[in-house]
């Protein structure tokens, strides 16, 4: 069975077929680097991670790009407020971005680029698409004209021509005055005092937020890529001008699947940094939840539906956590230098059911579900074990149950969920223990062994998010340093 997934495009579950076998491109839209990350980008980031991980553990070459706007109003306007700089303002959330994902054992993503870094990109899309003329300049901006692009709203379903009949008869703001329809967007906008500009053949000014990622995709990946991700808010009108501009420009499709995960939500209402009803990673973390809880609670839920931020729902996620923890935290100790099996019926039927899962649209409480059932035996032996009770140690090295263990640690990576000590962390946490460092060490020796060279990667690409380097010795000895 392979893997399927609900295109936004089509609004249909689709076979996904890469461009080229054994490979995939992945672009997915960043964040604007204003404030501190909250629940909603650690959800949007953690489903992410998930389909990136089950493609590695599914034998795909994955390429994942992801941007940061660094150029925004809403960067300005805290730069203004705090009497800094865009750039200061970027730097320090581009900072705090980074620790927050590793800390969520969010693999980081291959290559980053950042609009101030790719202007030249930027500016010759936007001379390309006048020159196809698909856009036009008004008074030192450039626009997109919509309805010179057969296709507009072919992601969101919008219609222009409704929306050029609901804008009659209004009042134009200045902008909106230079537009030759409302849905018309800027490529470019005209330097306005005191803010930050970039030279262009239509005279100093800054990018607008579409084009960014139209020419980052272009520049890292190609004109057509295999995914494009992001959050349903995007749908429109950023996916739909990416769309547009990048189309209009190649002539080739963008993207073959479009993927859009739900929003987090309080009270119904989107958590949201510009709405200023958001819990950020960090205070969470730093109030003593887990990053597994965190990751446990996103993914309970299906990507694609919105998820309900509630105490009450975390803790129930924390509960769940305890209980894997402790099976997790066992299973790494008895596979230690265990030699790997032949996959007895019950853990191929067990694994089966985890790929099915995931490859239903990445179901992942399904796949929690095989987890929870892996962990069951190794759950009650732990306890057993901190009870004291002397027959559990002779039962721990029944092989059935290392085989057992071996699993549930391979299908836990795939979820990014890692045994970890429950222990408060904070933002300046030192990193991983000794302790730490070295089971995953052995969680990698036990993938390596089981030829299942993605998860093992998986697991260096982890550690080293964390600032830690694996140096492999001959002999099948890992050292590691602490960068
Ligand atoms: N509440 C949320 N739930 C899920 N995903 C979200 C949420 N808020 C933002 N995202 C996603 O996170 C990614 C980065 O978002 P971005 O930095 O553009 O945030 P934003 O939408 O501007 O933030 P805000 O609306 O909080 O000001 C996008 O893919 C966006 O869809
Ligand atoms: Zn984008």
């Amino acid at each position: 069975m392979t893997l399927r997934l609900t295109n936004t495009l089509s609004r249909r579950i689709e076979e996904f077929q890469p461009l080229e076998p054994g490979k995939v491109s992945i672009y997915c839209c960043g964040v604007t680097v204003y404030d501190l990350c909250h629940l909603g980008h650690a959800r949007s980031y953690i489903a992410w991670d998930v389909l990136r991980r089950y493609l590695l553990w599914s034998g795909y070459r994955v390429t994942f790009v992801q941007n940061y706007t660094d150029i925004d109003d809403k960067i300005l306007g805290r730069a203004a407020e705090e009497g800094s700089s865009m750039q200061a303002v970027s730097e320090r959330n581009i900072e705090a971005f980074v620790t927050d994902m590793a800390r969520l054992n969010i693999l980081p993503p291959d290559r980053m680029p950042r609009a101030t870094q790719s202007l030249d990109a930027i500016r010759s899309l936007i001379t390309e698409l006048e020159a196809k003329g698909a856009a036009y300049s008004a008074d030192g901006d450039v626009y997109f004209a919509v309805m010179k692009h057969a296709g507009y709203g072919k992601l969101s379903g919008r219609d222009l021509a409704e929306q050029q009949d609901n804008a009659a008869g209004r009042v134009a703001t200045a902008e909106e005055a230079r537009k030759q329809h409302p849905f018309d967007f800027a490529l470019w906008k005209g330097t306005k005092p005191g803010e930050p500009s970039w030279e262009s053949p239509w005279g100093p000014g800054r990018p607008g937020w579409h084009i960014e990622c139209s020419a980052m995709v272009r520049e890292e990946l190609g004109d057509t890529i295999d995914i494009h991700l992001g959050g349903a808010d995007l749908i429109f009108p950023h996916h739909e001008n990416e769309i547009a501009q990048s189309e209009a420009a190649s002539g080739h499709e963008l993207a073959r699947y479009w993927l859009h995960n739900g929003m987090v939500n309080v009270g119904g209402q989107k958590m949201s940094k510009s709405l200023g009803n958001f819990t950020t990673i960090r205070a969470l973390l730093d109030s003593g939840i887990s990053p597994m809880t965190l990751r446990l609670f996103t993914l309970q839920a299906h990507y694609r539906k919105p998820l309900d931020f509630s105490a009450d729902a975390l803790e129930a996620a924390a509960t769940g956590w305890k209980g894997l923890n402790a099976a997790l935290g066992l299973a790494s100790t008895l596979t230690l230098g265990a030699a790997p099996a032949a996959c007895p019926p019950d853990l191929a039927a067990a694994r089966a059911r985890f790929a099915a899962a995931m490859n239903d649209d990445l179901n992942t409480s399904a796949a929690l579900a095989v987890l929870f059932e892996l962990a069951k035996p190794l759950r009650a032996l732990a306890n057993r074990l901190e009870r004291g009770d002397s027959s559990a140690a002779a039962e721990a090295r029944a092989p059935d149950l290392v085989d057992h263990g071996q699993l549930l640690l391979e299908l836990a990576g795939v979820l990014g969920l890692q045994s970890k000590t429950e222990a408060k962390t904070s933002s300046t946490s030192p990193g991983p223990s000794d302790a730490e460092i070295q089971a995953q060490i052995d969680q990698r020796q036990a993938a390596k062994a089981a030829k299942d060279f993605p998860a093992a990667d998986g697991i260096r690409d982890g550690l080293r998010a964390l600032g830690i380097e694996l140096i492999d010795r001959p002999g099948g000895i890992t050292e590691w340093l602490r960068g």
